[in-house]
């Protein structure tokens, strides 16, 4: 891309003194911490970059920074008729179904969203039929991430309603105004706002990787605002990114927002075996150690007057030789609190998300070929043909 404009912006996080990083060399603070959002006036598409937060010498990383995964874009995508008429088939459908007056999917497996698929609604599949949309948005995404478009497959195409919440006091509808954090099963998500942004306040795609560093920019000339959310200037605007990059739907303080979100699957031919599944393992632990750091810390609190913890679980090893006779040390507890901090537990979730964004592509010189699946051919069977391959079966 020309980049006509280009910001950047450091999270001005103090370098950590070298003792301290020979201690935590796990978590020391990143040699880079930048976001760069380039804008190019003519197409009116920015570009964020999310910032780094691994040094480059880690000997493990097979990609460098930024890797086309680290970019989220923001670009005009629907010509405003077509977001206008989307928009209309929209509301006509969740009216007449009442899919935004309940939170009812199961497309999130730990909270609810108020959404629905566009399959389920003739008119909306229709126009998205007539209007290319699904060849326009894989054109899009093959060309910013570098995937061919044979390589890239539709898991779920959904619209989704946010309301501020108040604005349904009166009835019985149960909206939302936010959707929390969380990783999609795609490896690459987009969301087309379908609303006008004069409709709503507040909204937008959030990212934790930007959380805090919005503060610092330009607020009117740029799509990021605080606390990192991205907020297109029109409708008909689409926002690209990894789905893997914990992200959320910004809370909505007032008015509607309306999108069109869509997860998209990247064949594995494409990806690096292994990157995702490590990722994968590393944020489990992450969520189990903030639960039992949490509980750590409560239980400890509660105890700190008389200490008498009789479940050692709850203390790091260094406390467990005087489970139940001593008081406790003043150095404990900091250390309990210090490893609770959400802060620590932040970073060490960006470092992986970072680590995985440079890892999971790989090269185009080193991606097998295509495996086409041989559907072969329907014929007419017989009841002697399936005998032995009815399992279970009985007449
Ligand atoms: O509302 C948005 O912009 C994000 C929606 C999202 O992340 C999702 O539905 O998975
Ligand atoms: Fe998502």
């Amino acid at each position: 891309m020309n980049s006509i404009q280009s910001t950047a912006f450091c999270l001005n996080q103090p370098l950590a003194p070298q003792s301290l990083l020979h201690r935590h060399r796990r978590l020391a603070p990143p040699a880079a911490s930048a976001i760069s959002i380039d804008y190019d006036d003519e197409s009116k598409h920015h570009t964020i970059t999310i910032p780094s937060f691994l040094s480059d010498d880690e000997s493990d990383i097979s990609g460098t920074y930024p890797s086309l995964l680290h970019k989220i874009h923001v670009l005009p995508f629907l010509e405003s008729e077509e977001s206008a008429r989307m928009l209309k088939i929209a509301r006509a459908y969740a009216e007449a179904s009442s899919s935004w007056d309940q939170q009812d999917s199961t497309r999130h497996v730990s909270y609810q969203t108020v959404d629905f698929a566009v399959e389920e609604s003739v008119d909306m599949s229709q126009y998205l039929q007539d209007i290319n949309f699904q060849e326009r948005i894989f054109g899009l995404l093959s060309e910013e991430y570098d995937v061919d478009v044979e390589d890239l497959s539709e898991l779920d195409f959904f619209c989704a309603s946010y309301e501020a919440s108040g604005d349904d006091v009166q009835t019985d509808r149960e909206t939302m105004d936010r959707l929390e954090f969380h990783r999609d099963g795609s490896l690459l998500s987009f969301t087309v706002l379908l609303s006008r942004p004069e409709d709503f306040e507040g909204g937008g795609t959030i990212f934790d990787a930007l959380r805090g560093a919005a503060d610092e920019s330009d607020q009117q000339s740029t799509v990021l605002k605080a606390p990192g959310s991205i907020q297109p200037l029109k409708a008909g605007y689409a926002t690209l990114h990894s789905g893997k990059i914990l992200h959320g739907g910004h809370v909505v303080t007032k008015g509607q927002r309306i999108v069109l979100v869509g997860f998209v699957d990247v064949d594995l031919r494409n990806m690096r075996e292994g990157a995702l599944g490590s990722a994968a393992k590393e944020w489990g632990r992450n969520d189990v150690r903030e639960f039992w750091n949490q509980r750590r810390l409560l239980k400890t609190k509660q105890q700190k007057a008389s200490w008498n913890v009789s479940n050692w679980r709850y203390l790091p090893k260094k406390g467990r030789s005087c489970l139940g006779k001593c008081s406790m040390p003043a150095s404990l507890l900091g250390s309990i609190e210090n490893r609770s901090k959400p802060e620590i537990i932040r970073e060490r979730r960006l470092r992986s998300e970072d680590r995985l964004l440079r890892d999971i592509m790989l090269p185009r010189a080193e991606r097998g070929e295509k495996i086409e699946e041989e559907l072969g051919e329907w014929r007419e069977v017989s009841l002697e043909d399936m005998d032995g391959l009815m399992i279970g079966w009985e007449e």
